[in-house]
């Protein structure tokens, strides 16, 4: 795949009109390839691998929080990055999951071509399979690189988005919770 995509960028660069054979870009089509597998390493990942089998029992039915947790993506309409922090509350029922498989979630989803509300989304309904929780809360918070560098070219926008699920959904003032403990207004 790598010797693939490898032609691939040499064939973009010509197009762009560079000479990809000169010094300093001689080896940047097998460079961008593995940065792009990189980037999108999450299509080759799954939930049940990445946990690993670290959920706990555990009687807490209190709600966790897991919050900044940086992550870069794609977007899936120009191949630019967004990135940001994601939030993540859970009540468990139960079951507990350990800590660094909020961030290991968390990249999976991101390292894709995606949307920030399908991101959103994916993490929170992954959550939700793995720990069996009775509520699920999701902040992302992104700034959007095509908004940036071109486009609009707006450089202090922040898209922030959320799910909310079963307790954190129907609850506020669980909900109120969470935003708290994230330092947003309730
Ligand atoms: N809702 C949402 N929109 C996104 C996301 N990432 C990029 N976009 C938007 O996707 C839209 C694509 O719009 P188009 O008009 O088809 O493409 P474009 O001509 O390149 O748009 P401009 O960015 O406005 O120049 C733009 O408004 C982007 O800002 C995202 O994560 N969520
Ligand atoms: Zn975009």
């Amino acid at each position: 795949m790598t010797s693939k995509l490898t032609d691939h960028y040499r064939h973009i660069l010509s197009d762009l009109g560079e000479q990809p054979e000169r010094d300093g870009l001689a080896d940047t089509p097998e460079r961008a390839a593995k940065a792009m597998q990189f980037l999108t390493g999450g299509y080759s990942e799954d939930l049940e691998t990445i946990v690993n089998g670290a959920i706990f029992e555990s009687d807490t039915d209190e709600m966790v929080v897991v919050q900044n947790i940086e992550f870069y993506s794609l977007c899936e309409h120009h191949m630019l990055p967004f990135f940001g922090q994601a939030h993540i509350a859970y009540i468990p029922d139960g079951k507990v999951l350990g800590l660094s498989k909020f961030a290991r979630i968390t990249d999976m989803y991101a390292r894709r071509l995606q949307i920030q509300e399908k991101l959103t989304k994916e993490i929170a309904n992954a959550v939700a399979d793995v720990t069996g929780a009775t509520g699920v809360g999701v902040v992302l918070e992104a700034r959007h690189m095509c908004m940036m560098m071109r486009g609009v070219q707006k450089q202090n926008s922040l898209m922030t988005t959320s799910v909310m699920l079963g307790g954190l959904r129907h609850s506020q003032n669980t909900r109120n919770e969470f935003l708290t403990l994230i330092g947003r207004r309730a």
